[in-house]
């Protein structure tokens, strides 16, 4: 396959089981991609992540940028060797981060100059200096420097923020100038059908390698997206992957699928791990519930992760009790490997003509109570 092409071998329905080519290999799609935000992918090693089988890790523009500098990542030979993952990285283009994690200077048509969270140090990002600093780390796919509005927004607000976005993506397109790197423009226009559709139209209208839904998972009622996902995702580019940005549950990554979404990242997994919420194929465990103090089995008895075949429900909760390091590391170890799990079974099921049914079956099984 060549660079950038992505070939759809089964559909069911709006689903599609598909690969894409990047400039380090193929990636397997429906795809959950794991974050890690600052060069890593919490508590875990690359190795764990192999073998949890993750194809894509994020990493961040933003939070890069300031600390240690996509020039200090470039001498060390690119955030690949960097952080030793040699499979496809994703980076995303910062604006977001921008919009939520600093104290905003100004915004203009140029840019957006904001404030370090970490040192209130003056910056400056555009869609220029965003596509230098991700092919200074070595992307394998960018993401164009696009405005996420918050929610509710007006509008006012949506429409002018979806023009800016458009405009920043041609700047963005203009400024790739490294052909290992695939860009994605990223879709907007709030949470009204009309302005993601003229979003949708604009910016698929640049012919790019992808493209993704942005402004969604942003505070707004989830079933808002989920009404919203089968008219918008099925008439994007049949030919090109979709990106559903920040997304989701295992739940929102099923009804996802199912609308025609093809590759996925969100923190989930890793963040809610780390104070003990556990996905399991009977719904989500809290590890510190008392009655598990002498529970001997496994978090989940249907996984064959490390984690669950090796530790028991009673030793994790100790773990998590006493803060000690490796709870962390063994529950974010087996939320990776499930949420790798879920899709890898749904690559299959949708290859199998069997999705219907392995849908029903997650949306049935995720949805169940502790008791
Ligand atoms: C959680 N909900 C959510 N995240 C969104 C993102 C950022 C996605 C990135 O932010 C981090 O999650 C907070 C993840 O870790 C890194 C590595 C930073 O990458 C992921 C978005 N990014 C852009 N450019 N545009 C969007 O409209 C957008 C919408 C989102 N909704
Ligand atoms: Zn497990």
């Amino acid at each position: 396959m060549a660079l950038g092409e992505f070939k759809v071998h089964a559909t069911a329905g709006n689903a599609r089981r598909a690969t894409l080519m990047t400039a380090h290999g193929p990636v397997q799609t429906p795809v959950f991609m794991a974050v890690g935000t600052k060069a890593t992918v919490k508590a875990m090693t690359p190795e764990e992540l192999k073998e949890c089988g993750t194809q894509v890790v994020l990493g961040n523009t933003y939070h890069l940028h300031l600390r240690p500098g996509e020039k200090t990542i470039a001498k060390m030979g690119g955030l690949h060797k960097f952080m030793n993952w040699d499979g496809p990285i994703l980076t995303d283009s910062g604006g977001f981060q921008v919009f939520s994690l600093s104290q905003l200077r100004n915004m203009s048509e140029e840019g957006v100059e904001f404030r370090s969270h970490l040192d209130g140090a003056k910056h400056f990002i555009s869609p220029e200096k965003s596509m230098e600093i991700q092919m200074d780390l070595g992307s394998d796919i960018i993401m164009a420097f696009d405005e996420c509005l918050q929610y509710p927004a007006t509008d006012d607000q949506i429409e002018k923020s979806m023009a800016l976005t458009y405009r920043w993506l041609l700047r963005s397109r203009d400024a790739m100038t490294r052909k290992e790197s695939l860009l994605f423009g990223i879709v907007q226009g709030g949470l009204s059908l009309n302005h993601r559709l003229k979003s949708m139209e604009q910016i698929c209208s640049v012919d790019l390698p992808g493209y993704a839904l942005g402004g969604f998972s942003v505070g707004e009622p989830i079933h808002l997206m989920h009404e919203l996902l089968p008219h918008v995702a099925p008439k994007m580019p049949a030919n090109k992957p979709r990106y559903l940005m920040g997304v989701g549950t295992p739940t929102d990554l099923i009804i996802a699928i199912d609308s025609g979404i093809d590759m996925f990242d969100c923190v989930m997994p890793t963040r809610v791990a780390r104070n003990g919420t556990i996905y399991t194929w009977n719904g989500k465990v809290s590890i510190k519930r008392a009655e598990y103090k002498e529970d001997p089995s496994a978090l989940d008895p249907e996984c064959d992760c490390y984690t669950c075949r090796n530790y028991s429900k009673a030793y994790l909760r100790h773990l998590f009790l006493s803060g000690e390091i490796l709870g962390s590391r063994l529950n974010t170890i087996h939320n990776i490997h499930f949420y790798m799990k879920v899709m890898e079974k749904a690559r299959a099921a949708i290859a199998e003509g069997r999705w219907e049914e392995y849908k029903n079956f997650c949306l049935a099984r995720f949805a169940k109570k502790e008791k």
